[in-house]
């Protein structure tokens, strides 16, 4: 519109101006304003402007009409918009169409402009509009002038106000008021000063009711007479939605038969915008004697009774007492709601406690940075939102005085950030302050705040200084010691995480964008600010089969959620399993031409792990491994003997139990197969990802993942508070068990310890790669890993080289390469498919079977040998935790054999599902003969 709030007439003129321009006598209302100066040089003000007084402006915008007194209206400044004063008052005028319009359009109507202005409804309608400056003012300010008028309007049906908080028709000469802001001893927001309007709810025309219409007529209010309930609720529905609401309701309560006056108050009053209109009752004189029935009225939010009267006098002085003791004090509540609409959006922290610094407000600017809400926030005791010795503020029998200097804030995770914080004390009753005002400058504000903070070394010792001016309040910081100091220096360390860049932005966008707007934003840093990002949310599981639902809960949801369900009467402790020492290598191993033939197809996806583990005498580790380690070069790499190699699988395939049917070494075997076509894959591709020494760790890791795991899981460990569970405190119990053992093992013995030849450094960094990626393999972080890999490597862009964050993507790689060949076996030949499901699910049945023998929470009520549908379990399991995992590590390693498998296998258990094949019996009754052989063990 051209216009600019930069050449507001100052404001303390303007108001010097308003009082010699209108003098004592102005008749005419003048448009008001609240005018606060903030620190970034923004303007704060709020105005209220009367229809009566616009009129458009040349460039289609509105412009002020001033009157003279004399009736005579001139336009404050130009009129046409582009220059001068009469641009400004243009501009602020522009918010005046606005009280036809609801707040979201006038909101939306000034978005993109340099102004944001929140028109509040004070009565019913749009009485205030709060503009909060962007820019700042250059040492000009806002205030009224232009609207002040000359000596008083005396246009007829324009009326005189003159009362601060005037209230009464201009006309009226009883009511001569005067609206004069330095009468205050701080400004305050005029009430808005309308026409006053009455609606008369009286079932009859009769003498009463003229007498109380012509008790109005003759204070100057609008009469409109009704003689329904539902004709009275109509008229105020009509007139709330015009914004010409009644400010005086007057209903006759003399007989319940015609009219139920209790009925027609309560609706009223929970009607939105009436909470601050008076209603009265008109009642008989007998009621009076007795108060049941006055009371039911008052309950129901009538705000006075009076007595039937056809006395016109009676009448006119009862109405004049009403309209000074409730209407005018009720309009001036009113204007607070502007103030607390200002205060609440204020980008500056406002904080208001009682005299004993407990919380009684709290504006949205202290939610955002204490990161509470505001529920949280009220009632607490300031102590607890400050780090900071709070006794120089408020010491128990010292006068409270100002403060001015640096207060540590702790926020809601206990982290701590000096602000800047003034407090002002002020006495709401009597003259001892009753409430402080804290009011803190905006961190990552204008000034950054924390940059400016002095070394505690500089800190000037004295008095409270602004902190721009790189001052410390030395009582503050003494009082603080240590903590406060370290945690200053703490802060304005030259470290910042991404993650607290990406929280400072979106809290920026936070200070201008709408409530809805913020509060999305408020949730977003919610989960930001949460640890474990990638960490997975039981999201909706894509299947409502209850078995589908169990396993995967039972997987990703670490073991806590059982710890609450645990059996009061088991407090056994599985021991570690039998220590086992090294096994003699099997003699045959050298010279097996079966095995060797085999084993000639170790790195093949179709490679048949079962018949391994049949024609070694269930040795399947020793003899893979071997292969492996021949084939990597890892003897070489290690610079270690082959039969310490031997020596330490023979160890390992040792400490895996047997009697599990699917946790056994061949798992391990199988695990150590798949790393090893993968690692192949990734050397055909020319991927250079892995070096020798991370290949060997690889499949040393991949050998020794489930070493020693019980048949049992976590969770099961943790409810049966086993020695393991005890140990590791329910936390990643066996991937840690496996781990540990694992070196425990190797370095307890000089014959198999496969890193004796290794420097320090190497063996760190093994050590180091092999622990990572054994924890990996814990399925509750399942997405974690599976988010990160898919963000590093599921871009289209090459990577750009940078060393640190090699390492970051490598270990990303490799946890994604055991977990893949861990849980990879939906995605073999479906014999072998099949068959690994069939041992998952006769161990978990035996763990329910035990669950239930031992009285233990049943961690997976579905996997019931009697009841459970494998096909339903293995439907859920590749649709949510293989099929994403596949397909993204397929993309990566290129192997559409993974993809083609997993496909083919869950075809295979939905029409396992569709055929009513369920039971374990079932599904194996469906396999050709050999793999009933093969696998009948
Ligand atoms: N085919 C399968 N069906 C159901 N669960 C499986 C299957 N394969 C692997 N799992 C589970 O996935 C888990 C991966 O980690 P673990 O080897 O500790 O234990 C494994 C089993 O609990």
């Amino acid at each position: 519109m051209g216009c600019s709030p930069s050449t507001l007439p100052n404001s303390a003129s303007a108001n010097a101006n308003a009082n010699t321009n209108a003098g004592p006598t102005a008749a005419n209302s003048v448009p008001l304003s609240l005018d606060a100066t903030e620190k970034d040089g923004s303007r704060l003000f709020c105005i209220k402007l009367r229809r009566s007084r616009l009129r458009r402006c040349s460039c289609g915008g509105v412009a002020l009409q001033q009157g003279d007194g004399n009736g005579n209206g001139s336009t404050a400044g130009s009129a046409t918009c582009g220059s001068g004063t009469g641009d400004n008052l243009c501009h602020q005028v522009l918010l005046n169409p606005l009280q036809a319009k609801n707040e979201a359009d006038y909101e939306k109507l000034s978005t993109g402009k340099k102004d944001s202005i929140v028109t509040v409804a004070a009565l019913g309608n749009f009485t205030h509009s709060v503009v909060r400056r962007a820019t700042g003012s250059t040492g000009t300010g806002t205030s009224g002038t232009s609207s002040s008028g000359g000596g008083g309007n005396n246009r007829p049906g324009h009326r005189k106000s003159s009362l601060a908080l005037a209230l009464t028709p201009e006309d009226d000469p009883m009511d001569v008021y005067q609206r004069n802001l330095m009468d205050l001893k701080y400004p305050t927001v005029l009430p808005p000063n309308p026409q006053l309007k009455a609606l008369l709810v009286f079932h009859k025309s009769d003498s009463i009711c003229e007498a109380v219409a012509s008790a109005c007529q003759r204070h100057q209010l609008d009469v409109t007479l009704v003689k329904s309930k539902e004709e009275a609720l109509d008229t105020l529905q009509k007139s709330y939605a015009t914004a010409q609401c009644y400010h005086l309701i007057i209903i006759d309560a003399r007989s319940s038969k015609n009219l139920d006056a209790e009925h027609i108050a309560r609706t009223i009053r929970h009607t939105h915008g009436h909470h601050l209109t008076t209603i009265i009752a008109v009642c008989k004189k007998s009621f009076f004697e007795k108060d049941d029935v006055l009371i039911a009225l008052l309950d129901a939010g009538v705000n006075r009774c009076v007595a039937e009267t056809t006395n016109l006098a009676m009448c006119s002085v009862e109405l004049k007492q009403i309209l000074h003791s409730i209407i005018r004090p009720h309009n001036v509540m009113s204007t607070q709601q502007a103030l607390y609409t200002a205060l609440h959006r204020l980008k500056e922290v406002v904080l208001i406690t009682d005299d004993v610094l407990r919380i009684q407000y709290a504006n949205r600017a202290t939610e955002r940075l204490l990161n509470m809400r505001l529920d949280e926030i009220i009632s607490k005791p300031l102590a607890d939102i400050f780090v900071s010795d709070l006794s120089t503020i408020s010491e128990q029998g010292k006068s409270i005085k100002e403060f001015d200097g640096i207060l540590t804030v702790r926020r809601k995770n206990q982290e701590g950030i000096p602000m800047h914080v003034r407090v002002v004390p002020v006495a709401c009753i009597g003259s001892a302050p009753t409430h402080l005002i804290f009011n803190f400058d905006v961190p990552g504000g204008q000034m950054d705040f924390i940059a400016t903070l002095p070394q505690p070394k500089e800190a000037p010792r004295g008095s409270l200084h602004s902190v721009r001016r790189c001052s410390f309040d030395v009582r503050s910081i003494a009082s603080d010691g240590l903590r406060r100091t370290s945690l200053a220096k703490l802060t304005s360390l030259p470290l910042e995480a991404p993650i607290t860049k990406i929280i400072n932005l979106l809290s920026q966008v936070q200070e201008n964008c709408s409530a809805d707007e913020a509060r999305l934003i408020d949730k977003v840093l919610e989960f930001l600010k949460r640890e474990g990002l990638y960490s997975p949310q039981m999201k909706e599981i894509r299947t409502d089969d209850p078995i589908a639902t169990d396993l995967i809960g039972a997987l990703l949801t670490g073991p806590s959620v059982y710890s609450s369900r645990r059996s009061s009467n088991d407090s056994i402790i599985r021991t570690g399993s039998s220590t086992r020492t090294a096994t003699i290598v099997p003699a045959k191993m050298k010279a097996n031409p079966i095995i060797m033939e085999l084993l000639e197809e170790s790195l093949s996806w179709d490679f048949d792990i079962f018949k391994l583990e049949e024609i070694t005498d269930y040795h399947p580790l020793l003899y893979l491994g071997m292969e492996m380690f021949r084939r990597f070069d890892v003897f070489a790499t290690l610079n270690i003997e082959e039969n310490v190699c031997k020596a330490w699988l023979a160890v390992i395939e040792a400490h895996y139990h047997k009697s599990n049917t699917y946790h056994n070494s061949t798992h391990a075997a199988d695990v150590m197969q798949a790393t090893g076509a993968f690692i192949t894959q990734l050397t055909n591709k020319d991927m250079m990802v892995m070096d020798r020494m991370e290949e060997a760790m690889a499949l040393i890791a991949a050998a020794a993942h489930d070493i020693d795991h019980p048949g049992r899981s976590s969770a099961f460990l943790c409810n049966s508070n086993s020695a393991l569970a005890i140990l590791y405190n329910d936390l990643t119990v066996l991937e840690n068990h496996h781990a540990a053992i694992t070196f425990k093992l190797t370095l307890g013995d000089d014959k198999i310890n496969i890193f004796k030849n290794l420097d320090k450094e190497t063996y760190k960094s093994a050590r180091s790669t092999i622990i990572d990626m054994i924890l990996a393999t814990e399925m509750t972080r399942h997405f974690e890993h599976l988010a990160k890999f898919v963000s590093v490597f599921g871009g289209e862009e090459p990577r750009e080289h940078n060393p640190q964050s090699d390492e970051e993507t490598a270990i990303l790689m490799r946890r994604m390469l055991i977990k893949v060949a861990d849980v990879s076996n939906p995605a073999r030949p479906m014999q072998f498919c099949i068959e690994w499901a069939r041992r998952i699910a006769e161990e978990y049945f035996m763990q329910t079977d035990e669950e239930k023998q031992r009285h233990l929470p049943i961690v997976m009520p579905m996997f019931d040998r009697a009841t459970c549908s494998i096909p339903k379990s293995q439907i859920g399991f590749i649709e949510y935790i293989i099929q994403d995992m596949m397909h993204a590590w397929e993309s990566f390693i290129d192997m559409p054999q993974l993809i083609t498998y997993m496909q083919i296998n869950y075809s295979q258990w939905k029409k396992y599902d569709e055929q009513g094949v369920n039971t374990l019996a079932d599904v194996m009754a469906m396999q050709p003969p050999m793999v009933k052989l093969a696998n009948s063990k």
